[in-house]
């Protein structure tokens, strides 16, 4: 077990995907998963181990933000051997022809997180997705006939703010906002493991437009089939 996972060692599959909110990892497990197993309820940061056609898998949520999220991430590659960590979640669009119900699979994430910068302060450090992985999530998207957009997201630590980095992230071309792809993408550079991030656009932050909670349900399925059958391919 490590500090956030109350699992065995071998219980946490070496493909995981990443929900934000633990009650979707319990949907994908529930959904998805053949004969799933929760192995986490510490902090009700629900995860859980199954199989899709043949393949184990797990789905560990990963709450909001970086801090958060990375510390799963963190525990889950070290403690547990993850090697294929997916990213499944929500976002918010800041490009016209982004539109909500659409998903973004992150190429690359900005930040106005410290995380990464301390690392490597006075220079950058670009949080890039893995490319097979991006361009398997894509082919499959688009075969299913999705809207479906690649490019960079900026992974923001604030939902709440009053600072003009995300019209400024608009008008220099990235797609959506959301607070965990740069973590994830840092973290699978930093410990030489695949990572992606795919996101359903949940609102737009130009329209105002919402999403129903039905509507994210139906599109959210179509992302986590994506995000399966890539990672079944690996
Ligand atoms: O739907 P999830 O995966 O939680 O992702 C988005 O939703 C949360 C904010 O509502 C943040 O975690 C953001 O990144
Ligand atoms: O606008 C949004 C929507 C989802 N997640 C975010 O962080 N921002």
């Amino acid at each position: 077990m490590s500090l956030h996972i109350d699992a065995e060692k071998g219980q946490i599959a070496e493909i995981v995907l990443l929900p934000g909110d633990p009650l979707r990892a319990k949907y994908i497990a529930e959904t998805f998963l053949e004969d799933a197993v929760c192995y986490n309820t510490v902090r009700n940061m629900l995860g859980y181990t199954g199989t899709y056609k043949g393949k184990k898998i797990s789905v560990q949520g990963t709450g909001m933000g970086m801090p958060s999220a990375t510390l799963y991430i963190h525990e889950l590659i070290n403690d547990f051997g993850a090697k294929n960590l997916i990213r499944i979640g929500t976002c918010g669009a800041i490009q016209e022809d982004v539109h909500i119900r659409d998903v973004i699979i992150a190429q690359a994430a900005a930040t106005d997180s410290s995380m990464i910068y301390k690392d490597f302060a006075p220079a950058y450090f670009p949080p890039i997705g893995n490319y097979d992985l991006i361009n398997k999530a894509y082919t499959l998207g688009k075969e299913q006939g999705m809207n479906i957009h690649v490019g960079n997201v900026y992974s923001s630590d604030s939902f709440y703010s009053d600072s003009n980095i995300t019209d400024n992230m608009s008008k220099y071309g990235v797609l959506g906002v959301e607070m965990e792809t740069a973590g994830l993408y840092y973290l699978a550079s930093k410990f030489h493991v695949k990572a992606l991030s795919i996101l359903t656009v949940s609102d737009h932050l130009i329209t105002g437009e919402l999403t129903s909670s039905e509507e994210r349900q139906t599109t959210f399925n179509d992302m986590i089939i994506v995000a399966l059958e890539a990672a079944i391919q690996e």
